[in-house]
Formats: C-alpha cells, sequence, structure tokens
C-alpha cells in the first residue's frame, strides 16, 4: 500500500507441499511478510518463523517444500524439484572434487531476459550455503549489479546467508565501511549492456575469471563448492559470442572436447515476471544509493568531501562507444579504439556521475585498463573556478587512489 496511506490490510495464506506465493510490490509501497506456521524459503533462503519481512520495489515467491493445505492463488507448477535436482547434482560434484582434490563445479546460467537466472543462482547458491559450502558467486549481469554497483563485474565468495528482504546488497559490498567478510573481486565496464563494448566487456571478464581462479586457488572450501555465474539476458549473435567467450575463460569449451561440460535445460517459473525498463531503472537507481547510503537494516553515513580537480585522473573507455565509425579519428578503428583509454576533463558535464576508483597506481593504459576497482564516488558538485569538485565517498578521509573510470551511469541524490 502507498506511504503515506496509514491502513493495513492484512491477509493469511495457507501452502501446500511444494506451492509458490508470489507477489509484487512497486517502488514507494510497502509489503510485510511473516510465517506463522510450518517451513518457507525466498529464493532458496529459509525463513524464521516470527519475525516480519520488509518489501519494497521487489517481486516475490515464498516456496514451501511442506506446507499444510492449500487455498487458490497459490501456484502449484513450479520447477524447484528441477532446481534442487541440478543442486543435487552440483553436490555429488563437490563431493567428488573434495575426494579428488579437485577444482569444484562451476555452473553459469544462460537464457533471455526476465526468465529467473538471478533468481536461480541464488536459489543456488543459497542451497550450496545451507549445506556449509561457501560457493564464488560470479555474476557479469552489468545491468542488474546484483553484488555492488550496476555496471559491474563481480566475484563473490558467499560465506553467509543472503537476505531475505535486501537480497546479496546486504551481505557484499565494495563499502568498506560495512566491514562485510564477502568483499567481493570487482570490475568496472560501466554500461548497462554487455553489447554496447563487447571488446572492453570480453577483457574484463577475463580478468575476473583470472582473479576469481586466483582467489579459489588459495580457498579449499571455495575450489570444492565452485563457482555459480550468473549471465546478462543477451543472447542474439553478439550475445551468443560473449557467452562463448565467457565458457571460455571460465575454462569450459563449447566446441571440440565438450567432455568437461553438461548443457542442462531448466524451465523457467511461471512466476518470473518481466520487468519493465522504468523498473529496471528503479532498480539501479536503488542500488547505486545503497552503495552510499546503506539499507534501513543497515545505514550508512557516506561523507562529502571538497577535493582539488587536479589531486585526481579521470578516464572513459573506448571512443568507439562513444561516436560512430565514421567520426573516429584517422588510422584508429573501433575495435582498438574500444579499449583505448580517453581523458575526460573535468567540468560540469560529469555533475551526478558515479565514478569507479581503480586500484592502479599509474596512468598506464594496459594497467588502468585491467585494474579492479576499489570503490566508487558520487560527484555531486563541479567548481570549475576554484578548481574543486564536491564528491560522496562511502567513508571518510582522502581518497586513497587517484585514477578513476567513468562509465554511463548517473545519479540524482534524493
Ligand atoms: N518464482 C517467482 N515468482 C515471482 N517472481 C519471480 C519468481 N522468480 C523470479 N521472479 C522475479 O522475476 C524478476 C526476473 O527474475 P530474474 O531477475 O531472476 O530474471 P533474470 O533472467 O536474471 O533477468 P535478467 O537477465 O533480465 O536480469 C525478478 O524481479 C524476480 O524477483
Amino acid at each position: 500500500m502507498p506511504e503515506d496511506h496509514v491502513e493495513e490490510i492484512s491477509k493469511e495464506w495457507k501452502l501446500d507441499p511444494e506451492h509458490e506465493f508470489r507477489f509484487e510490490v512497486d517502488f514507494g509501497t510497502t509489503v510485510k511478510l511473516k510465517l506463522i506456521s510450518g517451513t518457507a524459503e525466498i529464493y532458496g533462503t529459509e525463513i524464521g518463523i516470527g519475525p516480519e519481512y520488509e518489501f519494497s520495489g521487489r517481486k516475490i515467491a515464498v516456496f514451501t517444500w511442506h506446507g499444510t493445505c492449500s487455498v487458490e492463488y497459490v501456484a502449484n507448477e513450479t520447477p524447484m524439484t528441477s532446481y534442487l535436482n541440478m543442486h543435487l547434482a552440483l553436490e555429488q560434484r563437490r563431493e567428488a572434487a573434495k575426494a579428488k582434490g579437485e577444482q569444484g563445479p562451476r555452473a553459469i546460467i544462460v537464457g533471455p531476459e526476465d526468465v529467473g537466472k538471478t533468481s536461480l543462482s541464488k536459489i543456488l547458491l543459497a542451497y550450496a550455503l545451507r549445506q556449509s559450502r561457501q560457493p564464488i558467486f560470479v555474476d557479469l549481469d552489468v545491468n542488474e549489479g546484483s553484488i555492488t554497483m550496476p555496471g559491474t563485474l563481480t566475484a563473490t565468495p558467499i560465506n553467509q546467508i543472503i537476505d531475505v528482504e535486501e537480497g546479496f546488497g546486504s551481505s557484499a559490498t565494495t563499502s568498506p565501511s560495512l566491514g562485510s567478510s564477502m568483499l567481493p573481486i570487482v570490475y568496472y565496464y560501466g554500461y548497462p549492456d554487455p553489447g554496447e563494448n563487447v571488446k572492453l566487456y570480453k577483457v574484463l571478464t577475463a580478468k575476473l575469471a583470472q582473479s576469481a581462479k586466483r582467489r579459489i586457488a588459495e580457498d579449499d572450501d571455495a575450489r570444492i563448492s565452485g563457482m555459480v555465474i550468473d549471465t546478462s539476458g543477451l543472447i542474439d549473435n553478439t550475445g551468443y559470442e560473449i557467452i562463448q567467450h565467457c565458457v571460455d575463460v571460465f575454462d569450459g569449451k563449447l566446441y571440440k572436447d565438450r567432455s568437461n561440460i553438461n548443457v542442462l535445460k531448466l524451465a523457467k517459473s511461471g512466476g518470473v515476471v518481466d520487468r519493465e525498463k522504468v523498473f529496471r531503472r528503479q532498480v539501479q537507481m536503488r542500488k547505486i544509493r545503497e552503495y552510499f547510503y546503506g539499507l534501513p537494516k543497515f545505514e550508512l553515513s557516506p561523507c562529502s568531501t571538497l577535493i582539488n580537480l587536479n589531486d585526481i585522473t579521470i578516464y572513459r573507455v573506448g571512443v568507439g562507444s562513444l561516436a560512430p565509425s565514421s567520426a573516429l579519428p584517422i588510422g584508429i578503428d573501433r575495435k582498438v579504439s574500444e579499449t583505448q583509454l580517453v581523458k575526460v576533463e573535468p567540468d560540469d558535464t560529469i555533475r551526478h556521475s558515479i565514478l569507479a576508483l581503480t586500484a592502479a597506481n599509474s596512468p598506464d593504459e594496459q594497467t588502468l585498463l585491467e585494474s579492479n576497482i576499489i570503490g566508487f564516488i558520487y560527484v555531486s558538485e563541479v567548481d570549475m573556478v576554484k578548481q574543486k569538485m564536491t564528491i560522496l565517498t562511502p567513508c571518510p578521509g582522502r581518497l586513497p587512489k587517484q585514477y578513476l573510470i567513468m562509465g554511463s551511469y548517473k545519479w540524482m541524490e534524493s
């Protein structure tokens, strides 16, 4: 119900075993959910009897394996059994990997937009976690930015429960002030669509795969538990090329010797909802706000700081993504220019931009391009006369590094 209405309506639902109760909550509206008896889960994570769970701007499915008795409006045709079977198959591989001292399974989830890939990833990760595994969640869906900012490619060791109200957001963050134990490896692509700059997307996914493999080499639990890889919904020609590349960098082979690959077709849940552009945009904006201000349950206090323009250097990647081929300088082909760094002279146009702070210590093009990200800042004001810029940062103090990458994301603080 809209927040300015005080009236509360409550309703009780009873679920049969293996039934799902689905509901959608718009932004600006809140729904509270309480489990009165029995057992139930939301995208694989169990909810407890008693506490109230609050949702806003979300599409939710509450599933029960046990339940009591049935009523209308509750869906009984869910693919949850096949999802559970997939989890069990992954578990078998984990056991085998443990016995042989090998690398556990890597599951890459592909399909068009809005078929439930992210939800299935959450379910598989939550089930693995419930069996004391510590899988790595690799998020290649730049649109969503499940883990941190939209536009990022991330790999995160999942070692604590995925929050049912907030998703991954509350448990993993690049924001150091939250002190999360699930610090992700982050690369910044900067656009919502992998097709926007395919070359850059490929460079960064390869880099992410390399870093994720290095991480699991040092961590026995994560190595045995393996990875769950969520992809973007791009499946046209470019999308297929990208999927092939992603399978390849995570050590699978789609052609020739396919012995190390199993392809499983899973049904889309009838509950998965198509999200309108406006809703997606709202989700992105919420994600950006969350980075700086936290969540209702874990509020953060970002800092507004004045910095000198000459203390930082901002780059954009890819002149090709900004201009048509005909407008490119003579001698630069699009492929090259797609990963070319272009220095951005700060002026009023960068106001409201989100900038990614790289870990790089030198402006060397290759280093900067492939650098991981240690945090994000928001540009709230640019004062050209004083040559200063007001920025929002998640924690106080000087910026620890100097080189920043700008993508296409803008945000208005509200
Ligand atoms: N069983 C379900 N019942 C109700 N809603 C669901 C169910 N499964 C998923 N959803 C909702 O449907 C929407 C789309 O699901 P999801 O994000 O998993 O799809 P996706 O394939 O990852 O999409 P994209 O590739 O576009 O990011 C989400 O808002 C999710 O919360």
